[in-house]
């Protein structure tokens, strides 16, 4: 029998539904929600994912502004340009696409962001205070992931969770959301010996390594939750997930896809988070 397919696409447009009333009640209080979008350089996935960004917020009747630089500004120019935007009262969200340009410091720049304004969860003090279980901005996408398991039913409480992958944005929060839902987590990343030993044991797994189709049959016990975070491209220009679909469909008792698993879901929490700052900026 295939496994269950985990519908981002659905699982994020019910979630905006929700979000946009949320907006419409705002707007009825005279604010409307605000997120600027800054995109330095010419990174043709970063140019689809801001577009994409931008028309989800008009799509719930939010205020989006692009800020737009060229591939060789500075770090001092872009912090200035957050700092303009940190000042601004009709912008309550402010996300910089990543990845940024080699000669800019990703981390100073999350830094320069208003934690309050903070609406991809990245910056240190958003972070702190994830890791403490206080209550802050939680980067996108697993956050995504933590609604696409909650709208499917399934209670990770008492789970074995395996990650495959360490990124800041990523792997590390996402280990860190699951044992706040009671857990058991484990991390693994590609240089991890003998990776099938330890995902072979998981109820759960989030393939978040960057590499395509490394997740294979021989990484799943039957009945396991698959949970897909990779976009890569594969030699065709397609876009594939860190698993290999085909080979786990089956085992996995539930599988999101891509596209149209996590990926969905990163912007939908964007936005929630967006209008959940601008919420907070209104009862100021
Ligand atoms: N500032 C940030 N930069 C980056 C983040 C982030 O959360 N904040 N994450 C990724 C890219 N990303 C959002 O920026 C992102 C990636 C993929 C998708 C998505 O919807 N994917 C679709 C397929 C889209 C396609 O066809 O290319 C899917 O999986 O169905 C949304 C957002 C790195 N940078």
């Amino acid at each position: 029998m295939s496994s269950a397919i985990i519908n981002g696409k659905e699982i994020g447009q019910q979630i905006r539904e929700s979000i946009a009333q949320r907006v419409e009640t705002l707007k009825q209080n005279g604010l409307t929600p605000g997120l600027a979008v800054v995109l330095v350089g010419d990174n043709p996935a970063s140019k689809t994912y801001v577009a994409n960004k931008q028309k989800s917020c008009e799509a719930i009747g939010m205020f989006s502004e692009l800020v737009k630089l060229d591939a060789a500004t500075t770090q001092e120019e872009l912090v200035a340009e957050i700092e303009k935007l940190n000042g601004r009262d009709d912008i309550h969200g402010i996300l910089v696409q990543l990845p940024l340009p080699k000669q800019i410091d990703e981390d100073a720049i999350i830094a320069a962001i208003d934690p309050a304004k903070d609406v991809d969860g990245f910056s240190p003090v958003s972070v702190g205070k994830m890791m403490l279980g206080q209550e802050t901005y939680l980067p996108c996408t697993p956050f995504g992931v933590m609604k696409l398991l909650e709208y499917t039913g399934i209670d990770v409480a008492g789970k074995h969770a395996v990650i495959v992958g360490r990124s800041h944005i990523v792997g590390k929060p996402m280990g860190q959301l699951l044992l706040q839902k009671d857990a058991t987590v484990t991390y693994t990343h590609s240089k991890t010996n003998d990776l099938p030993s330890y995902t072979k044991q998981a109820d759960i797994i989030i393939a978040a390594v960057g590499r395509p189709n490394f997740i294979t049959a021989e990484h799943v016990k039957e009945g396991a939750v698959v949970i897909d975070v990779g976009i890569n491209r594969d030699e065709n220009n397609k876009l594939v997930g860190d698993v290999d679909f085909a080979s786990v469909d089956g085992i996995a008792s539930h599988i999101t896809p891509v596209p149209g698993g996590v990926g969905p879901m990163t912007i939908t929490m964007l936005l929630y988070n967006t209008v959940q700052a601008a919420e907070i900026a209104s009862a100021q």
